[in-house]
């Protein structure tokens, strides 16, 4: 068995992960009953932080920098990891800098980086088993932290994958003498498991829009509720310009708190500093992770305070900064690949636009390789896919061919062990019932364009290398960031980013 002490390897402690995932059969049963995530999730994390030996106090020597929202999240915890950890390199502090996104590209670890590299397969491993084992031989006794006792978790029960992953950063972060720690939420903020951290440094909110509609709501003012829950008496807030609604209810739910949060216009001390991609977007990310780095140095740094001027670390940090996966290009001989792994209606309209804007100039066929497993509602996606790219292309050019595959890795060996997903019906993925359907609503939005549907991701890329034609193919990956994580993984035969 995974657990078991002759056997602990990284693959061992990712299968023992993997059986933490909830069933797609669970999932689909509470959808039909209601069921949303609620205060008991985080109760319950704090319970098994008890059971592996930490108070919430612990978590305040971490230095968190808390980020939620619906798109920029990752990027915005990039940027800040890494003008932390610039900034530490010739300043006393932070020592060391920990940063914990969601979700991961090829490996698991990836989620867990210390100093911008993702942990090593040992200490993953040596540090899973860790809290594997204190969850098991966790057992009610006297004097215990109140916490750890909740009724509805039986001595040795664990929580579920992402919540796991959440309360191990933890542990990873506080052995490895982390200084600073940015963390991404999973989903929401009010019920995620990062929520149980009670003094951060500092907490953000990235742009606003639609999704996780199921967990958090179908309107963009109940989705502001979940992620202004990060909010914190004491910590200094910020967010970037919203859409109307959500910055009534953030404004509302801090005032409700007793927090200030500061709405942020657009940084002018980026000027002449090169953010990339150049757009609009990516400004509003690196203006709250300008202000979020700030918070947090002034909390842990003494010598620390912001100027007129940004500091060099600062800079280097927002120019050098590496987030993969997102508008992202590699270029090969016949092909060259534009990454995105936008899932959204609003982010993907960003990646089209992008897209043709690098395309501008080179005359060779566009290719679309999509996928979006989970969303249901990802088939509309699509029309304003066609459109945008349309639109925005002064020939009015759309994609001449479009590949839509599944999620699995390997036209083989089937999934990497660290994209094994559980949540999904199998039946539809061996059937292809989703792609199917993508590929019927493409052939309405565009007759023009030669649709094909292949059952992984392997086949996809080799599927677009066959397309010859005048000019270097220009490939537009983009839908999910499995899919883009798979891609990534097999055009570089990398094992984690
Ligand atoms: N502020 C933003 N507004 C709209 N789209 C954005 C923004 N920031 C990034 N994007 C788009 O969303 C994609 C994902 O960005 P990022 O990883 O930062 O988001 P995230 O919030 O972590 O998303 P998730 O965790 O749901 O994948 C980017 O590749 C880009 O196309
Ligand atoms: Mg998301
Ligand atoms: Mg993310």
């Amino acid at each position: 068995m995974a657990s078991s002490a002759s056997a602990r390897t990284y693959a061992d402690a990712i299968d023992a992960l993997n059986s933490l995932q909830t069933p797609f059969a669970v999932i689909e049963a509470r959808r039909k009953a209601g069921i949303r995530p609620d205060a008991s999730s985080v109760r319950e994390m704090r319970a098994y932080l008890a059971r592996i030996g930490y108070a919430p106090a612990d978590l305040d020597r971490l230095g968190v920098v808390h980020v939620a929202g619906t798109k920029g999240k990752g990027s915005t915890c990039a940027f800040v990891d890494s003008i932390l950890r610039r900034h530490g390199k010739s300043h006393a502090a932070p020592r060391r800098v920990g940063l914990f996104t969601s979700p991961h590209l090829i490996a698991v670890r990836e989620r867990i980086r210390i100093d911008g590299a993702p942990v090593s397969e040992e200490l993953f491993a040596r540090y899973f088993f860790d809290v594997w084992d204190r969850l098991e031989a966790w057992s009610p006794a006297e004097g215990d932290a109140a916490d750890a006792a909740d009724a509805d978790l039986p001595p040795a029960s664990k929580p579920i994958y992402a919540r796991y992953l959440t309360l191990l950063s933890y542990h990873v972060f506080l052995c490895e003498g982390v200084g600073a720690a940015v963390y991404e939420t999973g989903i929401g903020g009010e019920f995620d498991a990062t929520n149980i951290v009670e003094r951060p440094v500092a907490c953000g909110i990235s742009s606003l829009g639609i999704d996780h509609v199921f967990a958090l709501g179908d309107t963009v003012d109940k989705i502001a509720w979940h992620k202004a829950g990060i909010m914190k008496v004491g910590s200094p807030a910020f967010t970037v310009e919203q859409v109307p609604a959500a910055a009534r209810v953030l404004q509302d739910r801090a005032a409700e708190k007793g927090v200030a949060l500061a709405v942020l216009d657009p940084d002018p001390r980026l000027a002449g500093v090169r953010i990339r991609p150049d757009a609009a977007f990516q400004k509003k990310n690196a203006t709250l992770a300008v202000a979020l780095a700030e918070a947090a140095l002034r909390a842990l740094d003494p010598d620390f305070t912001p100027g007129a001027r940004l500091p060099r670390d600062f800079v280097d940090g927002l120019e050098q900064v590496v987030w993969r996966g997102r508008c992202e290009v590699k270029e090969e001989d016949a092909v060259a690949w534009h990454v995105d792994g936008a899932h959204t209606v609003d982010s993907l309209r960003m990646a089209a636009r992008w897209f043709v804007g690098e395309c501008a100039g080179r005359p060779g066929p566009r290719v679309l390789v999509f996928n979006q497993q989970g969303r249901s509602e990802a088939v509309d996606f699509l029309a304003s896919l066609c459109h945008t790219v349309k639109a925005a292309d002064p020939a009015g050019r759309g994609f001449q061919h479009v590949v839509f595959c599944t999620n699995v890795t390997y036209a083989k060996t089937g999934y990497k062990r660290d994209f094994v997903n559980h949540q999904y019906d199998p039946k539809d993925v061996a059937q292809m019932t989703v792609q199917r359907g993508f590929a019927d609503k493409w052939a309405v939005l565009d007759p023009a364009a030669d649709v094909v549907v292949v059952p992984s991701i392997e086949e996809a890329i080799d599927r677009v290398r066959e397309l010859g034609g005048e000019g270097k193919v220009q490939a537009l990956i983009t839908g999910s960031l499995h899919l883009v994580g798979g891609a990534l993984g097999i055009l570089e035969g990398a094992d984690a980013l």
